[in-house]
């Protein structure tokens, strides 16, 4: 066996054995990210039937109620949106001339495909799938350009370092404007991006795509577009043609070195060397190919699949890491080879007819059937019983898996986010960013005789999504969910009804707030009982004091001459984390807080860890209630979308909800405007939205920041939080 640790990624590399290398070669793992109802099912159902996956094309909330393939919850098909992510395995043939010969000959790339959703309740999907992807295809609408969700996935595909294409959809759309679309690339996420492709007619006369790399035209013709004729660029649009190429070289040549000699030689640099060019500079993060088309009238997503192949990386070109359990000190490079042992992630987990399915990305070495691999985290070792290839909600059973692919495994017990290896190799992946949930909401069976499959149902989806978390309350025994907006969590209402049976009864949200001071304030606790039998005694001093931009709360020990223990120290730690789990103004989180212990004293006898613990306990609070504490509220990015008409509605519910507008869009039909809201005053802003817009706007809400709450607010808090303390005694 090799010991891959031994292996540098670059010697690997630069040796790739020619076998593996031809095989990574044409393998391509990739997601489909996108602001809401751009048309990511849409393209996603087009590349199933055009790649052989399907026989038709069903339309998301088409005539047929069949619903898209990738959208195969009842409940995606219903609303129409994606809610799970669905991973598909597909053959694209593409057709390549021979850089010899020029004949157009056959090659045979596999694509893994995931449909994420862009709802941003979901966003841990999205999350999950740039994790484990290598590239993306980003799509935008025609019409609107980059929207508020463009940029949030933007961020995300940078957070992960995924190379992107960019697809322009919709381009059948009254008012499409694919320049409108490569501009807000550029200006608005400040990535380089220029279009290789322009556009053959326009709206409904949109008829297919000039590749300016080869100037060639692309028509999609046949019933359903299958049909893709190349032929000469129109007459009248050479012109235009050449004006964008040269904007593409120009744009080009601003990012890679090779087309900057070649335009300072004022030489025009081939088709070849242009096609290597944009792959480098997308690989390497610089840049984006813009290509456009219209997944709905079928056209322009042949010519999207052959740029994922052209310019998006192979498993081999990208570099993914591991931690060595035994040895934290440098992350270990993990090499697509299939001899090396196995390395893999669960990233996803579903329920399925036959059990728990596990997806998982294999980085390193070849899963087989029956393979013993050993869970990272638990220690737990398993027998892989069954792997299967997943085509949306179809499988296909197989023996083995290769480096670099994605798979599905029946019989593996498993948290998401898990690592697997094989044998003493205690490898674990990085782990992915998980954002606080920021609201919750006591839940219980309305029948009692619903409890066990309430239980399951709540099991399968903490397991599924670490956004979705349980608690029971300590004080009101009740169980609590929580996660990242209404919208999230009515979800899971809803699955548990429909997956599981079980009907609930939910309290009303509760949004998580955070406590925090103001002011630096010093302390000097002592805690004293020595009344008979064994005493408590433990004098803390010290200081409390804010972080300063909410940063996380911090603990520190300037003890000097040893008044205090270490061990006791340890306790005074715990017991300033105790402190900060529960606030002493409303009993919720403290962010933003530091605590200095920098003097005390000890008594031979009488102090004991616990005394410690206590004694930081109550130094925290009073420190704490005299350093100008504050409540704080969540405030949500929200964007809202609706047809022009309804703006004044819109803007005046914003208004009463006191939100702050930011920025406001319009476009030749719809607007939009992003606002932070405080969340606290958004509840059922879904369905008054709604019965503003006659249906027809469309919302979404993220995270932003902590502020402090409004005076009042705050007020109401304290004396509700004080209330029931007091009922308490
Ligand atoms: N005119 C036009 N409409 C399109 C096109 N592609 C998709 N649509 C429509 O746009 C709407 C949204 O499409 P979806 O494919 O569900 O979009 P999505 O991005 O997957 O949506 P979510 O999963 O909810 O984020 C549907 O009504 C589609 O029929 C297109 O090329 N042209």
């Amino acid at each position: 066996m090799h010991d891959p640790s031994a292996l540098s990624q670059d010697t690997i590399v630069d040796n790739l054995d020619p076998k593996e290398a031809a095989r990574l070669d044409k393998v391509r793992n990739i997601g489909i990210a996108a602001h809401i109802d751009s048309g990511k099912t849409t393209v996603t159902e087009r590349v199933l039937f055009y790649t052989g996956r399907i026989n038709a094309i069903h339309e998301v909330r088409g005539r047929d109620a069949v619903g898209a393939k990738m959208d195969s919850m009842d409940l995606e098909r219903e609303k129409g949106i994606t809610i799970k992510s669905a991973a598909t395995y597909c053959d694209w043939i593409k057709k390549q001339p021979d850089p010899v010969s020029g004949e157009m000959k056959n090659e045979n790339y596999n694509i893994n495909l995931i449909d994420t959703p862009g709802h941003i309740d979901f966003t841990i999907e999205v999350e999950r799938a740039l994790r484990v992807l290598d590239g993306a295809v980003m799509i935008l609408c025609a019409v609107s350009g980059v929207q508020s969700q463009t940029v949030t996935v933007d961020r995300q595909m940078r957070r992960y370092n995924v190379p992107r294409i960019s697809f322009v959809n919709k381009m059948d759309r009254a008012g499409a404007n694919p320049w409108k679309a490569v501009d807000g690339i550029n200006q608005k996420l400040r990535i380089p991006a220029a279009a290789v492709q322009v556009p053959i007619g326009a709206e409904d006369d949109f008829k297919g795509v000039v590749d300016l790399v080869r100037m060639k035209a692309i028509y999609s013709e046949g019933q359903r577009g299958e049909i893709v004729r190349e032929d000469e660029v129109p007459n009248d649009l050479r012109e235009f043609a050449q004006e964008k190429r040269r904007l593409l070289i120009e744009t080009l040549a601003d990012v890679d070195e090779e087309i900057a000699n070649a335009f300072l030689d004022e030489r025009t640099p081939s088709p070849q060397e242009i096609k290597a060019a944009i792959r480098r500079a997308t690989l390497s993060l610089k840049f984006t190919p813009v290509l456009m088309g219209s997944a709905l009238a079928d056209k322009g997503v042949q010519p999207m699949l052959d740029a994922v192949c052209d310019y998006l990386p192979n498993p081999s070109e990208v570099e993914n890491l591991a931690l060595d359990q035994r040895r934290q000190e440098t992350p270990v490079k993990l090499v697509s080879y299939n001899s090396l042992p196995f390395v893999g992630l669960a990233f996803k987990l579903e329920e399925s007819n036959f059990g728990q399915l596990t997806y998982i990305r294999v980085y390193q070495g070849q899963l087989r059937k029956g393979l013993n691999v050993t869970n990272a985290r638990t220690g737990q070792k398993v027998k892989i019983p069954r792997i299967v290839r997943m085509h949306s909600n179809e499988m296909e059973d197989v023996q083995d898996i290769g480096a670099g692919e994605i798979c599905a495994v029946f019989g593996v017990d498993c948290a998401s986010g898990d690592t697997f290896t094989d044998g003493g190799l205690g490898y674990s992946m990085t782990s992915m960013y998980v954002p606080d949930p920021v609201i919750s909401l006591s839940i219980k069976p309305k029948h009692t005789k619903d409890t066990p499959n309430f239980s399951k149902a709540i099991a399968r989806f903490q397991r599924e999504d670490p956004t979705f978390r349980v608690h029971v309350d300590t004080e009101s025994g009740e169980s609590i969910i929580s996660g990242m907006g209404e919208l999230h969590l009515s979800i899971y209402i809803e699955r548990m009804k429909r997956e599981y049976g079980v009907e609930v009864i939910t309290g009303q949200p509760q949004v998580a707030y955070r406590e925090t001071i103001t002011n630096h304030t010093p302390f000097d606790h002592l805690l004293k009982k020595q009344t008979g039998g064994a005493g408590d005694y433990a004098r803390v001093v010290g200081f409390m004091e804010p972080t300063g931009q909410l940063g996380e709360n911090a603990f520190e020990q300037r003890i000097v001459g040893g008044t205090i223990s270490e061990k006791f120290l340890f306790a005074c730690e715990k017991g300033f984390q105790d402190s900060c789990h529960t606030g002493p103004l409303i009993g919720h989180r403290v962010l933003g807080a530091r605590m200095i212990i920098n003097d005390g004293a000890t008594h031979m006898t009488d102090s004991s860890e616990h005394a410690f613990r206590t004694a930081t306990r109550q130094a925290f609070r009073k420190a704490f209630m005299a350093a100008g504490p504050q409540v704080l509220e969540p405030l949500m990015k929200t964007v809202i979308t609706a047809p022009n008409e309804f703006q004044g509605n819109i803007v005046g519910i914003l208004n009463k909800r006191n939100a702050v507008i930011s920025d406001t869009e319009i476009g030749p039909e719809e607007f939009t405007v992003t606002a932070d809201c405080s969340l606290n005053a958004m509840f059922g802003f879904s369905s008054q939205l709604r019965a503003s817009s006659q249906g027809k706007g469309e919302f979404s809400m993220e995270f932003s920041h902590y502020a402090p709450a409004p005076g009042q607010l705050q007020k109401e808090l304290v004396a509700k939080y004080e209330k029931e303390r007091a009922g308490k005694k």
